[in-house]
């Protein structure tokens, strides 16, 4: 990552519901038809930067469009979350999902939005892609929606390996070719969410989790290496500290943080083989606007300048003060000019 006057600072979910205009934006329509379209994409995208100087802007839209594209039926219920009438219960399901997936064809809509939007911020911050990992989709489709214990998912590590390695497999393949179809739309920056990570241990995280993050990372930079180019890849491994050392030599150039390692440590074990995102509470941002600036002051001088981009250890919540998320950019922006130059 290049050297930067200030540290830079993004929000995992700026463009969310904390924000009126984003309410205004989002009401009377169902949350998947906004998603296909990029118009409306593209303004929720923006609508965070018109407040706030952040330094990136993430394009709106969900993880949950990969299994629609394999062809299962999600709905966003108010009040509820993600839903899937049909989860997938036992392995016969599998032969009900799309086993070709043309994602040029089915995921158009994301990159229309993305090639709109690159094209709207005229260079003024990168714009960031995303996709969910496979174990987060697979619990998705399992589960039906969220869940606290997601044991029916993994009751599937358990009793079906097997049949969980070939959904992750299909998974898989379908996220490099969607990854790469928004390197080609313009997404200068890709973040991978393991958003499920920490209800796996260390061991079933390596069997089922780490293989194919690896294995998207490789085969995204190895396709854009033929082409001549390179962007970089975030990993983002919620409550996945015991998979740190692993995740730091995984070919992902960012490791993204929750708030549940400490940023000194996270440098020793990461050893500086990547640069690091991250991970103030979330929650911090109810403190008063001073408390905040302390919070990130010290966050700051635990991760130092370099190799460094400041962030949520997750997304925004929407009861939150935007006043507060201001705080907390300015405060990022603040500090890190006065830390001066560092090794
Ligand atoms: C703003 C929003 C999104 N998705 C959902 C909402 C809230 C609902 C609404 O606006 O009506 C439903 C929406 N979509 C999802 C959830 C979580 C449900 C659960 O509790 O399991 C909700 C409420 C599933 C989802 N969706 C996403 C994740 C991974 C990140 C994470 O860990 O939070 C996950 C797990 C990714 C996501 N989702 C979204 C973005 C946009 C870009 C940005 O960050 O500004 C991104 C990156 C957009």
């Amino acid at each position: 990552l290049q050297d930067t006057e200030h540290v830079p600072v993004w929000c995992m979910r700026q463009a969310g519901r904390y924000l009126p205009e984003f309410r205004k934006t989002r009401e009377g329509r169902d949350f998947f038809d906004t998603c296909r379209s990029p118009e409306a994409c593209c303004e929720l995208t923006l609508q965070p930067l018109r407040r706030f100087p952040f330094d990136a802007a993430i394009i709106f839209s969900d993880i949950l469009v990969i299994p629609q594209a394999l062809g299962m039926n999600v709905q966003m219920v108010a009040g509820k979350g993600p839903t899937f009438p049909e989860p997938l219960k036992e392995p016969e399901d599998l032969q009900q999902l799309q086993a070709k997936v043309d994602v040029s064809k089915e995921l158009d809509y994301v990159f229309k939005a993305i090639t709109l939007t690159r094209h709207k911020i005229e260079g003024k911050v990168p714009l960031i892609g995303f996709s969910g990992a496979p174990w987060t989709l697979m619990s998705y489709m399992i589960e039906g929606g969220g869940s606290n214990t997601h044991s029916k998912a993994k009751r599937w590590l358990y009793r079906h390996p097997e049949a969980s390695h070939m959904l992750l497999k299909m998974l898989t393949d379908v996220i490099v070719q969607y990854l790469l179809g928004q390197v080609a739309a313009g997404a200068q920056a890709l973040q991978v969410f393991e958003s499920h990570a920490g209800i796996l241990g260390p061991v079933e995280f390596k069997e089922f989790s780490l293989p194919y993050l690896r294995d998207i990372a490789r085969r995204v930079k190895d396709k854009l290496k033929e082409a001549g180019e390179d962007i970089p890849m975030i990993v983002f491994a919620k409550d996945a500290h015991y998979a740190l050392e692993d995740l730091s030599q995984s070919h992902y150039e960012v490791v993204g943080l929750d708030w549940t390692i400490d940023p000194q440590s996270a440098r020793e074990r990461t050893g500086g083989k990547v640069s690091l995102q991250g991970n103030m509470d979330p929650c911090a941002l109810y403190a008063p606007k001073e408390r905040i600036s302390q919070i990130v002051k010290k966050m700051l001088e635990g991760f130092g300048k370099k190799g460094y981009i400041a962030n949520l250890g997750h997304g925004l919540y929407p009861d939150m003060d935007p006043e507060n998320v201001g705080a907390f950019v300015d405060a990022v922006h603040q500090h890190s000019k006065q830390m001066g130059a560092q090794i």
